[in-house]
């Protein structure tokens, strides 16, 4: 492909350096902060691709200022920051990366789990700032204990697969899995109001839809037993930060472990309150390993694409031209 015909793509967010090596020369690549609207507005104009991870906002408004765009490639799974149907509408393929970081966001999601078990990240600063306390940060084992997983799809299910070898009995949660599969993970299905009502631990592993925003919401955590520790690695807003807070300040949850909250970013939460509460910054899929598939994988996504092949992850069509492109 000769450069000066070669297709614009707009990287809007840090991505590996992998991700620029499997598009090569073929390729005109340019940078924006998907983070400021305005700087996205005017350099999407002219993107024949767009490159992004969780923090750039596809919606109607951008999509409409993209004259020339015919791929959003998203390098992770989530896509709640994509509007797939105004895509579709606009004639853009929507492809994302759905095995790349999974299992950084399992590893997290146990990370989590054993800090809010021990109190890892409360002993820790208490250490460093001069204090001995070991009586005050005694937790719980997790042997013995029954794990809830909430969502029983690629995340879940290492999650499941992990934690059952910490000895842990795992139950779970999800309408939409297969009973044969449930048994392959040896892990038993109930239904959310169960699920609530016997685990130790509670970890999310759901996509934002208008279905689970909320789903682990004042209501479900009056079901929940006062000793339950809670983790979200999946998105801000399935467990609700408010009702989170209340229930751990009347007593009724023991602590949480939180990677992703309602509005990102944020430097402030009604958890931040809570030493039982560990928080990280959407580091889920933050790992070298975990970046470098995801850009490795949506970068040869976008050479298929404008190859004219078939793209194997898109998830609105099979290639540009089904889209009409
Ligand atoms: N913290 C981080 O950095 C990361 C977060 N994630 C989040 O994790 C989510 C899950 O990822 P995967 O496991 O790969 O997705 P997946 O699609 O493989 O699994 C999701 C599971 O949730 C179930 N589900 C959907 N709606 C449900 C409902 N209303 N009630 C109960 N179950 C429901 C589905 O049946 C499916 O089994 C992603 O959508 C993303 O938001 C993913 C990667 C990294
Ligand atoms: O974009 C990121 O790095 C976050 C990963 C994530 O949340 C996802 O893949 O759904």
């Amino acid at each position: 492909m000769p450069r000066s015909h070669a297709p614009v793509v707009l990287v809007s967010e840090k991505l590996s350096d992998a991700t620029l090596d499997v598009l090569g020369p073929d390729f005109v690549v340019r940078h924006c902060d998907g983070a400021d609207r305005d700087a996205l507005l005017d350099a999407v104009v002219d993107a024949d691709a767009l490159l992004i991870r969780s923090a750039t906002k596809v919606d109607a408004e951008v999509l409409a200022a993209a004259g020339r765009l015919r791929i959003v490639a998203r390098a992770g799974v989530g896509l709640d920051n994509v509007d797939v149907a105004a895509a579709t509408d606009a004639g853009v393929l929507v492809v994302n990366a759905p095995t790349s970081n999974i299992v950084s966001a399992a590893e997290m999601a146990v990370g989590l789990l054993l800090a809010t078990a021990r109190n890892i990240a409360p002993a820790n600063s208490a250490l460093k700032d001069g204090e001995w306390a070991r009586s005050r940060y005694a937790g719980v084992e997790l042997a013995g204990k029954t794990v809830g997983v909430v969502g029983l799809g690629r995340i879940g299910a290492l999650v499941a697969e992990r934690l059952a070898a910490f000895r842990m009995k795992v139950v779970a949660y999800d309408p939409y899995v297969k009973p044969e599969r449930a048994t392959e993970l040896g892990v038993e299905l109930l239904d959310l109001d169960s699920l609530l009502e016997t685990s130790d631990f509670v970890t999310v592993h759901l996509p934002k839809t208008p279905e689970t925003i909320g789903l682990i919401g004042e209501e479900a955590l009056r079901k929940v037993k006062p000793s339950v520790r809670i983790v979200n690695a999946a998105r801000g807003g399935i467990v609700d930060e408010t009702a989170l807070a209340l229930a751990l300040k009347e007593g009724r949850v023991a602590g949480a472990g939180i990677d992703v909250f309602e509005f990102e970013p944020t430097v402030e939460s009604p958890l931040f309150d809570f030493e039982s509460v560990v928080v990280t910054p959407h580091l889920g899929a933050s790992t070298s390993e975990a970046q470098e598939k995801a850009g490795v994988s949506v970068a040869t996504s976008v050479r298929l694409a404008f190859a004219g092949e078939p793209v194997p992850d898109a998830v609105n069509g099979s290639s540009l031209a089904d889209m009409g492109r």
